[in-house]
């Protein structure tokens, strides 16, 4: 029998006969308050913070709560398997956890702990390219487990294939290239606090431990490492690639390829022409486009788009487990979160991930039971309703 998720809650309720109660509110969207209250407001501002004036952001919570679920009852759902495949793979659940930049701003354990509570949990680690530990300490702690690498597509070619050997080298077995950040957008709030975190000490040890990184300084990053970040902010991206490049990268990654950042479903078509093996329907959180279509508004057309032929994943918003119900319920196989996790990092460690991961699957597992199914395969855009105001 597959694991029932939902157990979690008794667990909790059982805890508490010994006078024990969770440490982090199991309503994920308390997160961030009490994380700027800990960490303050550098940090928590550049996590929470998105592009121009946050209508985008705004449009991901709005275009998952206008959608209402429509459960059906009497149906069976006494056993229930949320496992789904994923590129190939088997996973008890339909969620990874995002690749978040920096994660040493939240935790000094950074990506180690987040990908440490991944792979206790069974979820899939995406680690990203501009994360604060370098992959391979990444990948060492967590053995065997599923990890993915999230591929910042850099100017300097050298370093893009330096990182793709490295990634294959240490096990990640998927490659999620990010198309929606070819700039770092206009974010006001970081702006505001004159708040780069790369710049605050941090650095990004995933370049800096990059020997074709390294070779594009003038000084090593020791002796001067303001220069080696301003040498990462004007390589990590590049503004000038368009889809015929995305050659290079099929030819040096043998596995599944996923473009992260697809909104229309055009691009979704070219992907299929490119020979890409998925998309993940995103605007980055709202961190990149202002005034851009919510996600999950441009999901249905996506995965109409994409048909079989790509594995269409969703990220943006999701902060509940009925929000990955809607997300499902519209078309993707899986989701992928971000803040929720990384201010669970930054509250407890690799215990705050584990716990934000726990209650998204909770409440999955509950939500698709209490509307009649016994996992998300059933799904389908007739179990949710519209709201129009
Ligand atoms: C602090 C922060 C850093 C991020 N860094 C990256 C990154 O390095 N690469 C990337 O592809 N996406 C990055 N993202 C975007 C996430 O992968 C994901 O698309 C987004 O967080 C999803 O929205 P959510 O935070 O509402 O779940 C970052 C997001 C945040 C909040
Ligand atoms: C710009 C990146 C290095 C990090 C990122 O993707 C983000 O802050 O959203």
């Amino acid at each position: 029998m597959a694991k029932h998720w939902a157990d979690f809650q008794y667990e909790i309720y059982l805890n508490g006969m010994t006078g024990a109660v969770p440490r982090l509110p199991t309503d994920l969207t308390r997160l961030e308050e009490m994380a700027e209250q800990r960490l303050g407001p550098g940090p928590v501002g550049y996590v929470a913070g998105s592009a121009g004036n946050g209508s985008t952001a705004r449009a991901n919570r709005a275009a998952l709560d206008r959608r209402r679920i429509v459960p059906r009852m009497l149906r069976d759902v006494h056993e229930r398997d949320l496992s789904v495949e994923v590129l190939g793979r088997p996973l008890p659940a339909p969620l990874a956890l995002a690749p978040v930049g920096v994660l040493s701003i939240m935790h000094p354990e950074a990506e180690t702990a987040a990908a440490r509570a991944a792979a206790a949990q069974g979820v899939p680690f995406i680690l990203s390219s501009a994360s604060s530990t370098p992959m391979e300490q990444v990948a060492e702690a967590m053995g065997d487990a599923e990890r993915w690498f999230q591929l910042y597509w850099a100017k300097d070619r050298e370093v893009t294939r330096s990182f793709l050997d490295r990634a294959k080298a240490a096990g990640f077995s998927a490659l999620f290239v990010t198309l929606d950040t070819p700039l770092l957008a206009w974010r006001p709030r970081d702006l505001d606090q004159a708040y780069l975190p790369f710049l605050h000490g941090v650095g990004t040890a995933n370049y800096f431990s990059d020997p074709a990184f390294r070779a594009g300084l003038a000084k090593p990053v020791h002796e001067d490492p303001n220069a080696a970040v301003m040498h990462f902010v004007g390589m990590f991206a590049d503004p000038a690639k368009t889809w015929p490049d995305l050659e290079f990268l099929r030819e040096n990654w043998d596995g599944p390829i996923v473009l992260k950042g697809v909104l229309h479903p055009d691009d979704a078509r070219r992907a299929v022409n490119a020979g890409m093996d998925g998309v993940v329907v995103s605007n980055h959180g709202g961190r990149q486009v202002a005034g851009s279509v919510a996600a999950a508004d441009a999901l249905p057309r996506v995965v109409e788009a994409a048909g079989d032929r790509l594995t269409v994943l969703f990220d943006s918003g999701v902060r509940s487990g009925d929000d990955i119900y809607k997300a499902l319920a519209l078309g993707a196989r899986a989701v992928l979160v971000g803040r929720p996790y990384a201010y669970g990092l930054g509250l407890d460690g690799q215990a705050g991930v584990e716990h934000v991961i726990r209650c998204l699957l909770a409440e999955l597992d509950l939500t698709l039971a209490l509307s009649g199914h016994s996992g998300p395969t059933t799904l389908g855009p007739d179990d949710l309703a519209e709201e129009t105001v």
